[in-house]
């Protein structure tokens, strides 16, 4: 089994026991719940840099990233550097993130904030919503087109915005649908963990204009995004590269100042 399918795995697990005893009219009770969503793609065509930074504490492929900075600290930073919009992983097992870690961000921030988990039931998305995300996160190989469309369908009922996420030309092609807002390609390939921009370049011209087009992990430095940006990319997820230093909110403000200049 590779590593997606066992996070796959224990996500179905994990959701199970939560329907258990968690309803979605439990949810929907929670006051963000009604909160009006606070638009990413808006921000992301509006910028000259279009980072999103990610809050980020371990993953399966690097092991323990930070373990020190807390998400409020961050979320500041991040909003003071001037990011589009924050990214906060809430997969505890694999990520070290929570649901907490969720609610944290939306209380010291304006960021636009995408929930980045993965999503394989209706009843994260209603969670997101419940727990302050502005935006969910699709990952088109662990889910069928239907789900796609559903899930997206739903998200947008709750003024959520959706980036979906690809990997290769089979799953753009399966999963293009008005309903998603921004396109992701993913430079990590999730089964194996390579790393290679050139699949963001190999991607752009095959999605459709009308999508956000974002490239995601990998991203260290000004050169890989000014390589991007001919490609047609507007948006750029950064995790590790900043979340690696001791101040990851002071790291983004000086990348995105060395880059607006
Ligand atoms: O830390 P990086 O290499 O800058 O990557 C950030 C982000 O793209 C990555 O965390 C990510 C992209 N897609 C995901 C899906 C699930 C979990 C994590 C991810």
């Amino acid at each position: 089994m590779n590593i997606l399918d066992k996070i796959v795995a224990d996500k179905r697990k994990e959701v199970i026991s939560k329907k258990e005893i968690i309803t979605t009219d439990m949810l929907e009770q929670i006051p963000f719940f009604d909160r009006k969503t606070i638009s990413l793609t808006h921000n992301l065509k509006k910028s000259s840099s279009g980072i999103i930074a990610e809050f980020k504490r371990c993953s399966p492929s690097k092991s323990i990233i930070n373990n020190t900075s807390m998400v409020e600290d961050v979320a500041i930073g991040y909003e003071h550097a001037g990011v589009c919009g924050m990214s906060v992983l809430t997969d505890e097992i694999y990520f070290g993130g929570t649901l907490d870690d969720l609610i944290t961000a939306r209380q010291s921030c304006n960021l636009p904030i995408l929930r980045k988990d993965f999503i394989i039931n209706e009843f994260q998305i209603i969670e997101a919503k419940a727990f302050g995300a502005d935006v969910i996160l699709l990952i088109a190989s662990i889910l069928t087109k239907a789900e796609i469309k559903q899930f997206s369908e739903l998200a947008k009922s709750l003024n959520l915005e959706v980036l979906l996420e690809v990997h290769n030309e089979a799953e753009l092609q399966k999963a293009i649908m008005p309903t998603l807002d921004m396109i992701g390609v993913n430079n990590r390939n999730l089964k194996t963990f390579e790393v290679s921009i050139e699949n963001s370049k190999q991607l752009s011209n095959l999605i459709p204009d009308e999508f956000i087009k974002i490239s995601e992990s990998g991203i260290s430095s000004i050169e890989s995004i000014k390589e991007l940006q001919p490609y047609g990319y507007k948006g750029f997820l950064i995790g590790e590269n900043f979340m690696k230093t001791e101040n990851p909110g002071e790291s983004a403000q000086k990348f995105i100042k060395t880059l607006e200049k």
